[in-house]
């Protein structure tokens, strides 16, 4: 049995976490809607790890890994790195985690991440939380944001809310199709945001808020 995700693609062995079969929530919404600030809330009542697939590219420029450069201009561009890369990065950030649930934001971004993540880990989520918030006010965060990220300028920013359109909701729509989809107003203030997500996961999972 393949153990790597380059094992299951070139081989078309399972995957390792098809093994482990964890619990996974995607996280998606538009640049700046709030995911990664709410997923430090839900880690903090739910029990959860939070993966951001965007952390997750960035530690690999870091690391100076040899993709490290071409994911660095995709980055910069607001562009969709390949599939693989990121799908390997999630699998092996599960697989070193000893816990069973995990809320993968950010991730998947196209078509072609959801699908491959999907046939070579056979994991479906057990929902897709999606912040819905205008881009006015999404250019208005990350404007602020000040964490020195490549991507957070005028230019690149009006990317990536066109990838988010052109791509990214085409995922949000089909697994709306098939009923997983918790939409959040996620344009209030974040503790009325996080209301609404504890409403979301309350009734799921059994390590609720005191
Ligand atoms: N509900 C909110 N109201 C006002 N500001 C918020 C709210 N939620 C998050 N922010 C702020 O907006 C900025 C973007 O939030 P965050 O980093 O959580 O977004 P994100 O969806 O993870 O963005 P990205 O897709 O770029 O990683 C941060 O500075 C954060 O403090
Ligand atoms: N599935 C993904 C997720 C992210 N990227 C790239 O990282 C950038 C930043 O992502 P954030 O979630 O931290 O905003 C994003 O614009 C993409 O360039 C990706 O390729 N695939
Ligand atoms: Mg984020």
């Amino acid at each position: 049995m393949g153990t790597s995700v380059d094992a299951a693609h070139t081989e078309g062995t399972e995957s390792a976490l098809s093994v482990k079969k964890p619990k996974v929530v995607f996280v998606l919404g538009g640049p700046g809607s709030g995911k990664g600030t709410q997923c430090a809330n839900i880690v903090e009542h739910f029990g959860y790890t939070h993966l951001s697939a965007g952390d997750l590219l960035r530690a690999e420029i870091s690391s100076g890994s040899e993709n490290g450069t071409m994911i660095q201009n995709m980055i910069s561009e607001g562009v969709i790195v390949p599939p693989e890369v990121t799908i390997k990065l999630l699998e092996k950030a599960i697989m070193e985690s000893e816990n069973d649930k995990f809320l993968i934001d950010g991730f998947p971004r196209n078509e072609e991440n959801r699908a491959m993540f999907e046939s070579v880990t056979g994991i479906v989520p057990e929902f897709v939380l999606f912040f819905d918030c205008s881009e006015e006010e999404m250019e208005r965060r990350l404007l602020s944001r000040n964490q020195g990220r490549v991507d957070d300028n005028i230019d690149t920013i009006r990317k990536r809310f066109k990838v988010f359109v052109e791509s990214s909701l085409f995922v949000i729509n089909y697994y709306n199709s098939k009923g997983r989809v918790r939409k959040i107003d996620a344009a209030k203030p974040v503790a009325e945001v996080f209301e609404a997500v504890k409403a979301v996961f309350t009734p799921v999972d059994d390590k609720a808020a005191a």
